[in-house]
């Protein structure tokens, strides 16, 4: 006898499994905040600054170098962000690796505001994540910073500033 092909899904009696509800699991000892910024790696800092200014009419920062992170940076102001657009400095930079894969460039991590960055960064190594540095560095705002592993934040290398 011929069975219509009906998907189990009409057929299944299970329960249709409720979507979680998304509440958070954080610990309440820190909370997240604003994206403070995406910062894109790039092979020639001053003409995608230029892009920025000329073209897009952005708001750009003078160029910084920060020999103790091994890059320059340079800020484009955003209404609700900002973008760091990175070059390497020096020799040992960070971020050479990621130009050497990414010629163009690229979105290399983004940067998101925390309360307590020491309390953060502590709960989520109990966590199981790995911090490239797990004693916070001040960073371009002259604000303690963390960086956390990309392969623990599924794929995004992410940054925590502290406000
Ligand atoms: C702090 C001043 C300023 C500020 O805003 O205040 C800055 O933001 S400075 C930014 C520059 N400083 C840093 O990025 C510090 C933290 N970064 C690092 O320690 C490295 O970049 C690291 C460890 C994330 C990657 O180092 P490296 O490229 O040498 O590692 P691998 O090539 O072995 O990569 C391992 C694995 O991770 C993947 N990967 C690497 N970089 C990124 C990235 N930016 N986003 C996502 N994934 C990344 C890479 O593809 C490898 O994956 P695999 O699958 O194993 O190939
Ligand atoms: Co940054």
């Amino acid at each position: 006898m011929f069975r219509p092909l009906v998907s189990r899904a009409f057929t299944s009696t299970a329960p249709i499994r409720a979507l979680s509800t998304g509440v958070p699991k954080t610990s309440p000892l820190w909370k997240l905040g604003r994206l403070n910024h995406v910062a894109i790696a790039v092979p020639d800092i001053d003409q995608s600054t230029a892009f920025y200014r000329d073209l897009m009419g952005a708001k750009v920062s003078e160029k910084v170098p920060l020999p103790e992170h091994g890059v320059y940076t340079v800020f484009v102001e955003l209404d609700n962000t900002k973008i760091e657009l990175l070059h390497p400095y020096g020799e040992n930079s960070p971020i050479q690796g990621f130009l050497n894969k990414n010629k163009s460039g690229g979105i290399h991590h983004i940067c998101i505001e925390v309360d307590d960055v020491t309390k953060a960064v502590n709960d989520l190594m109990a966590k199981g994540i790995k911090a490239l540095n797990p004693i916070p560095k001040i960073g371009a705002h002259g604000k303690p910073v963390v960086f956390l592993h990309p392969k623990d934040c599924h794929g995004t290398l992410v940054e925590l500033e502290q406000i």
